[in-house]
């Protein structure tokens, strides 16, 4: 019999934990999903276990980094053999030491399509399974049978097709509490909101805290995301008007649905002043880490500085908060949305409050400029021309002309760049370029 991770005590024998742990420490930071801030792991701990299969572990795995106040924590599912097939061979994390001082090879379990099969179908059948909760919409059903394959795109988390019929979500950074991508969905599709695939299933967990783990949804089979369009249509010098007109009306419906389903508030007397300044804190803070920033802090000051004396504000309501590009897919010749989890790197208080609809038009101003940038393809004009269709889409459905509001866009606008300066240093460095020179750009230095 093959011996396993899962042997009496084994998970929890300080010799198998001490040396997954070491495993883990040097394998994280190497993950496309791993968002630590590039200080050095100092703790790396299982904070919870639950056995699905007698080779194969669910881990929440709590991670301590240097100078870091608060740790992060991670969703892992973990195979364990002592020679694994050749086709697991590209997701494993080396040996421990198991039972009986026989050495078992570690991999990631997501990628094993038996994994995958095993969670649809634990989803399917709903209940408990130690910590986790398995959960299904009322009057839905997850089908049986479905063949899985791990998606391979660039993403921040990890996602499984079944079929070409559903996509699962597996979250891989894990916060306390609800999920806003579980959240936000639901509540639109209680509204009959139908541009943005409802949740069919979930699962989530008690321990160590109450969190969503993943959610079910219909895989939109045919879809292509905005990101490859725009990308397409950019270097071939195609016309993108239309597209970017119609996805500035969807986007303007989306915060329309979004204001019906959450509570909105009108921005207090102080709003812009305190806006401004963390505007200017995100700066700082930014510049401290990427100092090629530097030379655009006195310029991008000056951008926030304006909005301070207050330039009026739509009212603050639930938004996409991470909206760009990738986040939209085009199928029969409409707009949908998905992701709706947010800037990943923030508190999930912070992610699931109220916020400006503008933060999400110049989400996607940005993007029409990554995909116009010259790293990409030479195309200011193209991308110009995409921003001010999808401004005049957005005020053809959304409750404010982006034109109106030059100052405060300019100010969103350089604030989201000033994030993916971070997002770019931390995760694509070849990239970091491009939010540079929108910094650039709009702190008036070029
Ligand atoms: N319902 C869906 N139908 C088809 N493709 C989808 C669906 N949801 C997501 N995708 C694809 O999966 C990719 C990653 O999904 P996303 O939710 O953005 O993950 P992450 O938060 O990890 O970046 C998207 O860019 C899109 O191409
Ligand atoms: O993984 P998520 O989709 O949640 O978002 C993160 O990753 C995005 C990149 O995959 C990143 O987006 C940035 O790059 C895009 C091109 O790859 C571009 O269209 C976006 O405008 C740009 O912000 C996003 O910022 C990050 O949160």
């Amino acid at each position: 019999m093959t011996p396993t991770l899962t042997e009496p005590g084994a998970l929890s024998s300080p010799v198998l934990n001490s040396s997954l742990t070491d495993l883990l420490r040097r394998w994280l930071p190497r993950q496309r999903w791993y968002s630590g801030s590039g200080h050095p792991i100092t703790e790396v701990a299982v904070a919870a276990a639950t056995q699905l299969a007698a080779d194969c572990f669910h881990l929440v795995v709590r991670v301590q980094e240097d100078t870091v106040r608060d740790a992060a924590h991670y969703q892992l599912i973990l195979g364990a053999a002592v020679s694994p097939p050749p086709r697991l061979r590209h997701c494993l994390l080396g040996s421990v030491g198991g039972p009986a001082g026989r050495e078992l090879m570690v991999y990631d379990a997501v990628h094993d399509h038996r994994t995958a099969v095993l969670l649809l179908d634990r989803i399917r059948r709903g209940g408990r399974t130690g910590a986790l909760r398995f959960e299904s919409m009322p009057r839905t059903s997850v089908p049986a049978d479905l063949t899985p394959r791990v998606l391979d795109t660039e993403q921040s988390n990890t996602s499984i097709v079944y079929g070409d019929r559903l996509i699962l979500k597996l979250f891989r950074r894990v916060q306390r509490g609800v999920n806003p991508d579980l959240e936000v969905p639901t509540a639109l599709a209680k509204l009959g909101y139908p541009w943005a695939p409802a949740p069919t299933a979930w699962f989530c967990t008690v321990d160590p805290f109450w969190c969503t783990l993943g959610i079910v949804q219909p895989f939109l089979a045919g879809a292509t995301d905005g990101w490859i369009l725009a990308r397409r249509s950019a270097a071939e010098r195609e016309d993108f008007v239309t597209q970017a007109r119609d996805l500035g009306r969807t986007t303007g419906e989306l915060h329309a649905a979004l204001a019906r389903a959450f509570p909105t508030r009108t921005p207090s007397a102080h709003h812009e002043t305190r806006l401004a300044e963390e505007m200017m804190g995100r700066l700082e803070k930014a510049a401290s880490a990427v100092p090629a920033l530097r030379p655009h802090v006195p310029g991008l000051h000056a951008v926030f500085a304006s909005i301070a004396t207050g330039v009026g504000h739509p009212p603050l309501q639930r938004i996409h908060g991470d909206l760009h590009l990738g986040q939209v897919l085009r199928a029969s010749g409409r707009w949908y949305v998905v992701d709706f989890e947010g800037e990943p790197a923030k508190p999930m208080a912070e992610r699931c409050a109220e916020h400006s609809p503008v933060r999400d038009v110049v989400g996607m101003l940005r993007s029409f400029d990554y995909a116009a940038h010259k790293r990409l393809s030479p195309r200011r004009q193209w991308a110009d021309e995409c921003r001010a269709a999808f401004c005049a889409g957005y005020g053809e459905s959304g409750d404010f002309e982006p034109a109106d509001l030059p100052k405060l866009l300019r100010a969103y606008e350089a604030d989201r760049a000033v994030y993916e300066v971070l997002y770019e240093a931390a995760h694509r460095p070849d990239w970091i370029v491009i939010p540079l020179h929108a910094a650039a750009r709009l702190a008036g230095s070029r």
